[in-house]
Formats: C-alpha cells, structure tokens, sequence
C-alpha cells in the first residue's frame, strides 16, 4: 500500500488541461492573405464571421513518411500558417507559459526557461476531425505541444489522448461552457503522447497550435518560478493522492503506534540565507507547489501534520570532516538527521561520532533540540530525498590546521501520523 501511495505521487498524467481567463484584446484575431486583413473577436462572433475565418484557411495536411500530405479520411480540418494572422495571445505573456511549465516539468526542468513557437491556426468545421497520431518533433529541443481552444461555439472537438496504456479525454467545449468569464482552454502535452480530436459536430472549434521548446542549455535557472497547482491535478491526480494516503492510514498495521513520512520534493525552491549569519537559512520563504503543495494540503485534510525539514547527511563527506573537526563528541545514533529551522546551526552539527554509526541503527531522525539529540522514530521515506533544494553552509573548524567546509542540506517535507487509535 505505501508502493501504491508512493506511485501515486510519482506517476503523473503527461498532460495539462484547463481553463484560463482572458483579456478582451487577446480574443482578437486578425486574418487575412491579400493585403487587407478581417477582425474577429471571439467574444462576440457569430457563425457567419467563424465561416468566413474557416473560408480564409487552407486544407490541413499531416506529416507522413517526412512529407506533408492531404487526406481527409485522416485529418480534415482548416488550417492558416502564422504568416496569415495575428493573435496578442502570447502564452508567455498571460499565465499560460508558468503554468504549462510549472506543471508539466518537475525537479530541475521546472527552472528551465521556455519558448512557446507558435504553430498554426486550425478551424475544425462540422465534421472537422484529425484521427490518432503524435506531433512531429520540429527541433531537438522540443518536448510538448500546446493547444489553445478559443470560445467560438461548437459541439464535440474533444481531445484524446493515450499514453503508456492509459486513455484521457479533454472536451475544451464542455470545459468552456462552464466558464462564466471570457475564457479560453488549453492543453498542453509531451511529445511522445498520442493525440485524436474527435469529430466536431456543431459549430467551429478554433484553435492555436504551439510548439514548446526549452529556451537554454539546461544549465541556467530561474530562480523562482510561480507557485502553481493546476485544476486537473487538484481534481483528478489530487483525488488519487488522497485515496491512496486514506487507504494507508485506514490500515491499523500501518504504524501502529503513529510515526513520520518522509516525502523529497519535486520542485526547486529558493532558499535564503543571511549574510549576516552564514550558518542560518530559512525556510520561510518556501511556497509550495505542484504535486509538493497537493501532497502537503492532502497530508493536512486527512489529519496528518506536515513541516518542512533540513535534511543533512552523514554521507556527506566534507560535513563529516567538519564535524570531526569541530571537535563535538554526541552519537546522533543514526545516520542522517533532519531538523528545522530554528534549531540553530552550532548544534546541528553536534552529530559527531559519524565513523561509529553502523548500518543497524541507520535510518534519517528528527532532531530534537531541546534534549539535543535525535528523536527514537525515524523518518519513513515515501519518495526519496533529493539535492534539488540544496543549501549550503560554511562552517568554520579548527583542527591542527584552520579550515572552512561546506556542509549541505536539503530540504524535505515530514508529515506525522497519529497513532493508529486517533486517526
Ligand atoms: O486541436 C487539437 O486539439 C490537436 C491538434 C493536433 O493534434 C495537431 O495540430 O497536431
Ligand atoms: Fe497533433
């Protein structure tokens, strides 16, 4: 059952849908071949403007064997290449670009920039239909597709997708309905996901076609990217977390007598140290996002407490160094140790000793300040702690020669389960 809960925190769908609002200047939309274009606002087109827009497209065509063919029996739709229009939809400037990013990518990839190259128009008329296929990678760096439904009435249109033996169905029609503010809907998904837009059978459906590429070498970060958690996650993947974890805690086998959930967490977060005190950071300025704040609101409603941690570790060779050489003689007992933040660094690294710990009395403990040592419980890792959020530390010694060190912490987040009669 913890394989269960854990899979449902690392298995996630390869898409992202939803609705977005948006500003009346970005349902414009300017058309045209010759030299005078035609304005359409979608917030107030009826079918006559959407079939002159439909009669300004070309037929759509699809990559097959690496050459462009028409078949209708495949694809029919209309399409115009970007040269024939212009939209002030720009996913990079509205909300769309972060919140594509933020919850397609995790860990490292989430801090990578993106370029949303956009594609092409397509309007799917009555009957309009494109049948299963993946998207022809346009360039190393691509890795997804995004699609912009915009609100022009139509039935049907719904987007399927499959992937890995699973099937999900995206009906940006049905979602747009529900939208009492001008909206449009969008859909964004990796590269290797088959894709089939079902026939449309009433009115048109209009949409924006982009190519998302990362914009860097993998090497540059943005340091803090917004704090997201999409609605399809909170409803979908977020019910699955939820059902999972109750099933867990539901078990009176499961820790019988209560104990400590470790989760490592899927998204990079800053972490701001004061100049004035090296040895001190904060965890104050951590937001939770993505699947990092579901996991934590799921934790919370089903009454487990949840608390960010620093998690130092013994194996970490230039800490153990530093902490023989500071000279500090306490046995932690175990071999990593997790603290929070206002346990002041000085005793954090108290933990000397590291060589005498055996593999016996392993196993990561919350540290407790007040009695200066380790807590008996021990830290039971759902997902493994990683260096995504890494700080670091300078630490000062003085052995037969005076050194500096760095130790590093990683941070993770710890919920505590109650024991199995109060849960
Ligand atoms: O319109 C859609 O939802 C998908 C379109 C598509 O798959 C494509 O243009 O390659
Ligand atoms: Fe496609």
């Amino acid at each position: 059952m913890v394989q269960r809960f854990r899979e449902s925190i690392t298995h996630r769908p390869p898409f992202t849908s939803g609705t977005i609002a948006a500003q009346p200047d970005e349902l414009i939309l300017f058309f045209g071949k010759g030299n005078k274009s035609e304005r359409l606002d979608y917030a107030t087109a009826g079918p006559e403007e959407l079939d002159a827009l439909s009669r300004a497209c070309d037929r759509a065509s699809f990559g097959l064997n690496g050459e462009n063919v028409h078949d209708e029996s495949y694809r029919k739709a209309g399409k115009l290449d970007s040269a024939f229009f212009s939209t002030s939809f720009v996913p990079e400037r509205n909300k769309l670009a972060s919140i594509v990013g933020g919850s397609l990518l995790e860990g490292d990839k989430a801090t990578r920039p993106l370029h949303f190259e956009l594609y092409k128009l397509n309007v799917y008329g009555e009957g309009s239909f494109f049948k299963p296929h993946q998207d022809t990678p346009r360039g190393g760096d691509m890795f997804a597709s995004l699609v912009v439904v915009f609100p022009a009435a139509h039935e049907g249109g719904a987007l399927v997708l499959r992937h890995g033996g699973e099937e999900w169905t995206f009906d940006a029609a049905q979602a747009l309905d529900k939208e009492s503010t001008p909206s449009v809907a969008y859909i964004a998904f990796f590269s290797d996901v088959e894709h089939e837009v079902l026939p449309v059978t009433k009115g048109h459906r209009v949409t924006l076609t982009y190519n998302i590429y990362y914009a860097d070498d993998g090497n540059s970060k943005v340091p803090n990217p917004p704090t997201f958690v999409d609605p399809h996650a909170r409803s979908s993947y977020g019910g699955t977390l939820k059902n999972r974890l109750a099933e867990l805690i539901k078990c009176p086998d499961f820790l019988p007598e209560g104990g400590n959930l470790g989760f490592g967490l899927r998204h990079v977060y800053p972490v701001v140290s004061f100049p004035s005190n090296p040895l001190s950071a904060s965890l104050d300025n951590i937001r939770l996002k993505g699947t990092d704040r579901l996991l934590d609101q799921v934790c919370t409603a089903l009454g487990l407490e949840t608390q960010l941690y620093f998690l130092y570790r013994e194996d970490d060779d230039r800490a153990s160094d530093a902490v023989a050489a500071s000279g500090f003689h306490v046995d932690l007992g175990c071999n990593e140790v997790i603290m929070s933040e206002d346990v002041p660094y000085a005793q954090t690294i108290l933990g000397g000793e590291y060589e005498s710990f055996s593999e016996a009395m392993g196993g990561t403990r919350i540290y407790d300040p007040e009695n200066d040592r380790p807590l008996d419980d021990v830290i039971n890792w759902v997902t493994v702690p990683n260096s995504w959020t890494r700080t670091e530390t300078a630490l000062a010694y003085y052995g037969n020669e005076p050194g500096l060190s760095w130790v590093y912490a990683d941070v993770c987040l710890v919920a505590t389960v109650p024991e199995a009669g109060d849960r």
